[in-house]
């Protein structure tokens, strides 16, 4: 199966507009869930304020929220895919500069020094695209993220050494829910990555913080301190917004990765309410959008 570039371009643009707009079901689900089990009064109404704000938004196919964040596209290629790299890249960033300039969208990207924003969404090493590879045959899917400031400027990294075991996750991660407060938009998904290196606990935590709501860790020992962590998570009384409420998280997830011998690392990161992502699936049949 030949890439069309045109199509990748297409494909980069429609998501980043529909990733801004349309919340993926699951989050939805997540809401429904947190709305039945709220204790608290006021807890309730932020949490009745948020759902109002997806139905606005969606019914006036508006953004869900200001924050267009860091754009990240996350690529699988199937096999007997063929594409040139180079290229491919290139019509993502494309893409994502036409989503901002013909939409048009807020460009929240800025050079790290100069504060200088090109107004396209665009910059050094940005968008973040990630490329993978799959078994699935003739397929190419593209994951696009948008990732707010509020949620993102509360990631953390620990290099916990192996003598302090499970319960230095366990404190870092609820330590961290505390701290981030109100500042992350809960109710969050608190992304977990273990292990690894530094760099690959940070980019794990990011995966699990993005990852669909009911879904669970591949790893038998992660998916249970999961499901312990999001029943903790859920105690801390931070609740939407961080204005108090049982509903602080609508999960945690966890990654994980084998690492070394005198090591132990933890990353944290965050996934506000607004929990958006969008995928387009490039087959023979042509394109298709999801979540
Ligand atoms: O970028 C923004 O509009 C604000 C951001 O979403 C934030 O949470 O601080």
């Amino acid at each position: 199966m030949k890439i069309d570039l045109a199509d990748v371009e297409e494909a980069a643009k429609q998501l980043y507009i529909r990733a801004l707009k349309v919340l993926p079901p699951d989050i939805k689900g997540g809401f429904a869930r947190l709305t039945e089990t709220e204790t608290v009064p006021r807890a309730q109404n932020i949490l009745a304020t948020m759902v109002q704000n997806i139905h606005v938004a969606e019914d006036n196919e508006n953004l869900l929220c200001q924050d267009t964040g860091v754009p990240i596209y996350n690529v699988t290629i199937g096999r007997n895919v063929q594409v040139d790299g180079y290229d491919l890249k290139q019509a993502i960033r494309k893409g994502c500069e036409r989503a901002t300039r013909e939409h048009p969208l807020r460009s929240s990207v800025v050079h790290p020094l100069t504060r200088q924003n090109e107004h396209t969404s665009c910059g050094i090493e940005v968008p973040v695209i990630h490329i993978d590879f799959s078994d699935v045959p003739d397929q190419l899917s593209i994951q696009m993220i948008p990732k707010g400031s509020g949620s993102e400027n509360n990631s953390f990294l620990k290099m916990a050494i192996p003598a302090e075991g499970i319960d230095a996750i366990k404190e870092f991660v609820i330590d961290c829910v505390i701290n981030a407060g109100g500042k992350t938009c809960p109710p969050t998904i608190v992304g977990v990555g273990l292990g690894g290196t530094s760099d690959l606990a940070v980019h794990l935590a990011k995966r699990a913080a993005t990852r669909p709501l009911g879904s669970h860790c591949a790893d038998p020992e992660g998916a249970k301190l999961e499901k312990e962590l999001s029943a903790a998570v859920n105690k801390l009384g931070v609740g939407p917004q961080g204005l108090g409420g049982d509903s602080t998280a609508f999960a945690v997830h966890i990654e994980l990765a084998s690492t070394h011998i005198t090591m132990n690392p933890i990353a944290v990161n965050m996934q506000c309410h607004s929990a958006r992502r969008a995928t387009a699936t490039l087959a023979p049949e042509g394109v298709t959008y999801g979540f």
